[in-house]
């Protein structure tokens, strides 16, 4: 089975792609939200969390503050830095274990630092979802109700897409010109031919 990393700027569209991937029957692994369940959940990383930040980026109810931690490491470099190498090793776990489990020519790991955390190294392929960053910000502020401002922070902790596009294997354009599902479907056939000559070779 082959392993697909999936990757994005913030706002360009990569949990809408894999929804029609999906939609093909392709398993997703959604590594952003599997990081805030572990967060709430893997007892070893919650206190971890809070040795390092403090109880206030947890809720009374023990929920983790979301809010809280990403104006904490938004705000400082060291900071994210730091959150990232408690969050990325249980999450790579995680995936490790979850594709055991799957039966498909191919799955998907979502995930929109593919790159910057190294994820892309466990993967024999990657995509990356581009879009033009003025669109990306106004799909961001209209989603999640959030200020320019902040959308342009997380931007600014993220690799630039030319950069993305020179370790990419395959590039999905969302730019509101090109249309979507085709290249889904045109790419979801070439990994699944990818996946019998990956099978062919390990028999
Ligand atoms: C700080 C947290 C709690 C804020 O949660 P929030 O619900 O506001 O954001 P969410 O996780 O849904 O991410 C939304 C977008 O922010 C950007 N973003 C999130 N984490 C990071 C990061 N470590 N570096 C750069 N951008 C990031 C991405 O574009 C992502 O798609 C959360 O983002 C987090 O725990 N991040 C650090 C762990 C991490 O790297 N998770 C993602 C990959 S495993
Ligand atoms: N081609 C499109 N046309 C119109 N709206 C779109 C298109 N693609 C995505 N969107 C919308 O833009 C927003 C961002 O898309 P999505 O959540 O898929 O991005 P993402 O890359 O997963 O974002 P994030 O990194 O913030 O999690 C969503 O509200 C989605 O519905």
């Amino acid at each position: 089975m082959l392993k697909v990393g999936i990757t994005g700027g913030i706002g360009s569209g990569k949990t809408t792609v894999c929804h029609l991937f999906e939609l093909q029957g392709i398993p997703v692994f959604y590594a952003d939200d599997r990081a805030k369940l572990l967060m709430n959940t893997d007892l070893v990383l919650v206190n971890s969390i809070k040795e390092a930040f403090g109880e206030s980026v947890y809720l009374e109810d023990g929920r983790l503050n979301r809010k809280e931690l990403a104006r904490v490491v938004f705000n400082n470099a060291g900071l994210l830095e730091k959150l990232n190498s408690l969050v990325h090793p249980a999450v790579f776990r995680d995936f490790d274990s979850w594709s055991l489990k799957q039966k498909s020519p191919y799955v998907l790991k979502e995930a929109a630092i593919l790159f910057e955390s190294g994820s892309d190294k466990d993967c024999d392929f990657t995509i990356l979802v581009t879009s033009p960053p003025d669109i990306r910000i106004r799909r961001v502020i209209s989603r999640d109700k959030v200020s320019e401002e902040e959308v342009k922070k997380r931007m600014d902790k993220q690799l630039s897409d030319e950069k993305k596009i020179e370790l990419a294997d395959f590039i999905i354009r969302n730019d509101e010109r090109e249309l979507l599902i085709p290249q889904v479907i045109n790419l979801h056939h070439k990994l699944l031919e990818l996946s019998s000559v990956k099978t062919a070779n390990d028999d």
